[in-house]
């Protein structure tokens, strides 16, 4: 693997879990845009939305996007890294993108388990079930505008992967 992955997709699809486990069998390094700029600020992204609001969270993490993308990476990326155009087309462009597509019913009840707030901050002050299907049938165009391959990641982690294996083999031979 040399361009790097981007794995897109809501909170709770798995981008951090398979992107580990990718990295991992790809032998490839493994980067994590929240884990990244949480740490160079050292702030949680709670603390800093509740300090600078959404918007300059925004632009940190494009910024963390630029600065962390290289050759042989899987890059697991924040749920909202899709809204800007720029970080889109900068994506596309620079490697390949998949898209982790769950249901809500399975992003609620594995952000429920695990809601770690700290880096997932509410979204809309509304309950999770409602957020997570509000804020999907917000995204989901443009986490498909923004992938090259979609899979399914309702399944295992080990099965997110070999989907994902597979997708960038058949892409290497057609
Ligand atoms: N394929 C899977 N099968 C079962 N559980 C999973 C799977 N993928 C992730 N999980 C669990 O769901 C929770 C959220 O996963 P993870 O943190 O990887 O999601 P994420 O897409 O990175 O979310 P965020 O956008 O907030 O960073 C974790 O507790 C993780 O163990
Ligand atoms: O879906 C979102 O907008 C977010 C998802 C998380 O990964 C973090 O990037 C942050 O909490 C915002
Ligand atoms: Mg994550």
């Amino acid at each position: 693997m040399t361009q790097p992955i981007f794995l897109v997709g809501p909170r709770g699809c798995g981008k951090t879990t398979v992107g580990l486990e990718l990295a991992r069998v790809s032998q490839s390094q493994f980067v994590d845009t929240d884990h990244w700029l949480q740490t160079e600020a050292g702030e949680t992204i709670a603390q800093l939305v509740e300090k600078e609001g959404w918007a300059r969270f925004r632009a940190r993490e494009t910024a963390t996007l630029m600065a962390v993308t290289a050759p042989g990476t899987v890059i697991a990326t924040g749920g909202g890294i899709v809204l800007a155009e720029q970080n889109r087309s900068f994506m596309r462009e620079k490697g390949t993108v998949i898209y982790l597509c769950a249901p809500v019913s399975t992003l609620v009840a594995r952000l429920e388990a695990s809601p770690e707030e700290g880096q997932r901050p509410t979204l809309t002050g509304k309950p999770v079930s409602e957020e997570v299907s509000e804020i999907l049938a917000e995204r989901d165009a443009l986490y498909r505008e923004a992938a090259h391959h979609v899979v399914n990641a309702s399944q295992a982690p080990e099965e997110v992967v070999n989907q994902i294996v597979t997708a960038l083999r058949l892409a290497c031979v057609s």
